[in-house]
């Protein structure tokens, strides 16, 4: 029900690509709101691996936390880029990948 979550993944991954290739903080900024939009479109969807399972079963939930710790990574890289720090702000938006490859492998 609700959104499509394979339509937000495809705009986490469009951000995510500016945002890796950024050369400046503005631009990065921009692509990790971007991702974070996508990121809260698909915590309102059901990936279809999940279509039998309850809204609030623990797949579900743990579905839906494993996009919390994605939005709360972003957020880390935004204050690193606040704070002029934009070389480990990048570095932190690398680790992003740990995060989906840890999900994709249960729910994609
Ligand atoms: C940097 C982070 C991530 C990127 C770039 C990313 C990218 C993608 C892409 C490109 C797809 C294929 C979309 C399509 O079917 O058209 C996908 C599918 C999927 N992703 Fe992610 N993803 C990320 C993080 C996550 C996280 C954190 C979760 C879960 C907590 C997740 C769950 C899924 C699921 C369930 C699918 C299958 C959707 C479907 O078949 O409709 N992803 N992702």
């Amino acid at each position: 029900a609700g959104e499509d979550v394979g339509d937000a993944m495809d705009t986490i991954a469009s951000h995510y690509k500016i945002a890796l290739k950024a050369d400046n903080p503005q631009e990065f900024k921009k692509a990790l709101e971007g991702m974070k939009a996508g990121a809260q479109e698909a915590q309102k969807g059901t990936p279809p691996k999940l279509e039998k399972e309850p809204a609030d079963g623990a797949k579900m939930t743990d579905f839906r936390h494993g996009l919390d710790i994605l939005i709360g990574q972003i957020n880390d890289a935004e204050k690193l880029a606040d704070a002029g720090q934009f070389e480990q702000a990048k570095a932190a938006a690398e680790k992003f990948k740990d995060t989906r490859n840890t999900y994709h492998k249960k729910y994609k």
